[in-house]
């Protein structure tokens, strides 16, 4: 087998066509100019071969570092065929998260706390893993790429990567610290090295079998709603409104208990200044690449202006979701747990792990309410009384959900002004992300921004 280094360096090519079509592949708003490998790690050796890969891909000015896993063989594995990569030498080169027969070896080493090159496979304190298990990878719609391990656990490998501690590891340890109920205990981690600094790679956690998730459960309520048109969401056998309160009272949870762990922080005039900044440049950013955001900026430029006008004692810092969306919340027989607490994917990392107000991931999830009854519109002809009961039920799921935070925690509806300024700047950075991940999906967030900005909201 020839030298791993040297074949990552022969697949250049071929990863600036490959890299563009995966999903998870957070740049395609502009082409890929180069590729070049950061690190190359020889996982496995021989036929089947496995590589861990970490590459920095060029957009112009741009650079950032992705995780790759690449392998190679002889006879080919079953996999999609959005997988292979290309060919080098006589052997074809393949992304190897969905190869059963190789991935075992990820658990396998941290299982037994080994360290491979740069990489350092580890399982927290006290946990002891089952080794020899076969890895599924999982097909939700995803900004990483997540193997399943017999049913029991779950594997995260964060595909951009940013240097140092990922804010998911430190919030799920610091939540496991204090007790929590509403996430999946974490059971280990890969670090690898990025620019000479110890970089979390994977992350690994309790695989919760009976898990939904509330995208799916919330767009299966919506659907049920669109079946039978002479019905209010009220009137619907699949009406989620009792799901969005628990989910509230879930979310207001956590968020005492992030307080709990990592403390609070009064807001001060400066704060609120940096955070009306930061929605205004954000604005500007992405305006700049998606012309029709730009018809809206004037309206949002005023909402985000209103927030320094706001009593800063009335906002409180701390550690939050920062992402909070349907999709990363799992409604189990014990209740919701939240997942995912990495921030938003496409903002900067100061940003992600800074101390923020919750009433952010309150506005991330009336966002998904929003989004949930929306995304059925997705494609179809204009039709006002469709859209009449797609606005229906994210009300009702929308006012729900606020009632059961508000059942825990300070009522989010109190702070109005603050809220929808939140809302718009997610709506915002929502163009920006389905821009450049999901383009068939920009109608959904300028929708609600036209919708929110002109008062009907
Ligand atoms: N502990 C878990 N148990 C069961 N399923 C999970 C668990 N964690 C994540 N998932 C599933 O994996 C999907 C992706 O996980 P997530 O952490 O949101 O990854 P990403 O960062 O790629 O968006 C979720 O939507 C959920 O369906
Ligand atoms: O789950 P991720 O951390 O990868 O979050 C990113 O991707 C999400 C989509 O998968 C995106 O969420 C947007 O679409 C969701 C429906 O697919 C919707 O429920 C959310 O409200 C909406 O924001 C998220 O913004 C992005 O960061």
């Amino acid at each position: 087998m020839s030298d791993p280094r040297a074949l990552v360096e022969d697949l250049t090519g071929d990863l600036k066509r490959w890299l563009p079509e995966q999903r998870w592949f957070a740049g395609k708003d502009r082409p890929v100019t180069g590729v070049r490998p950061l690190g190359v790690t020889e996982l496995v050796a021989g036929d089947p071969q496995l590589l861990h890969v970490v590459v920095e891909v060029a957009q112009g000015e741009r650079r950032e570092p992705y995780q790759l896993l690449v392998g190679r063989r002889t006879h080919p594995p079953e996999i999609a065929s959005t997988s292979w990569i290309g060919a080098v030498g006589d052997l074809n080169a393949y992304e190897a998260s969905g190869d059963l027969d190789v991935t075992g070896v990820l658990l396998d080493l941290m299982a037994r706390e080994e360290r491979v090159g740069p990489l350092v496979f580890e399982h927290e304190p006290g946990v002891q893993l089952e080794t020899g298990l076969r890895a599924r990878p999982i097909t939700s719609e995803q900004s990483n790429t997540s193997l399943v391990y017999g049913g029991q656990y779950i594997l995260k490998l964060f595909r951009k990567l940013t240097p140092g501690k990922n804010k998911d590891l430190l919030l799920h340890r610091a939540l496991q610290g204090v007790g929590s109920k509403h996430i999946a205990p974490v059971l280990g981690s890969i670090t690898g090295d990025l620019d000479g600094e110890p970089t979390t790679v994977g992350m690994l956690q309790q695989f919760v079998s009976d898990a939904v998730d509330g995208w799916a459960m919330a767009t299966t309520s919506v659907r049920d709603l669109m079946a039978a048109p002479e019905l209010h969401p009220d009137e619907v056998g699949g009406d989620f409104a009792g799901e969005a309160e628990r989910l509230g009272r879930a979310v207001a949870e956590v968020h005492a208990d992030l307080a709990e762990a990592l403390g609070t922080e009064p807001a001060d005039a400066a704060e609120l200044e940096r955070s009306t900044k930061a929605m205004l440049t954000r604005l500007d950013t992405i305006a700049a690449r998606v012309p029709e955001l730009a018809a809206h900026a004037p309206a949002l430029q005023a909402a985000f202006e209103r927030l320094r006008t706001l009593p800063a004692d009335s906002v409180t810092m701390q550690y939050i979701h920062g992402d909070l969306h349907l999709g990363q919340v799992l409604r189990t027989v014990g209740g919701w747990l939240l997942i995912d607490f990495e921030g938003e994917p496409a903002a900067p990392v100061e940003e992600r792990h800074a101390l923020r107000s919750p009433l952010r991931d309150v506005a991330g999830m009336l966002r998904s309410f929003d989004y949930a009854a929306q995304q059925m519109l997705v494609g179809q002809p204009d039709d006002p009384a469709l859209a009449e009961r797609a606005h229906e039920w994210s009300a009702r799921n929308r006012t729900a959900f606020c009632e059961g935070y508000a059942a825990i925690a300070a009522d989010p509806r109190d702070q109005g002004e603050l809220l929808r300024a939140f809302e718009l700047d997610k709506a915002v950075y929502e163009v920006g992300y389905e821009h450049a991940n999901r383009p068939d999906w920009l109608g959904v967030p300028l929708a609600s921004i036209a919708r929110i900005t002109s008062g009907e909201g």
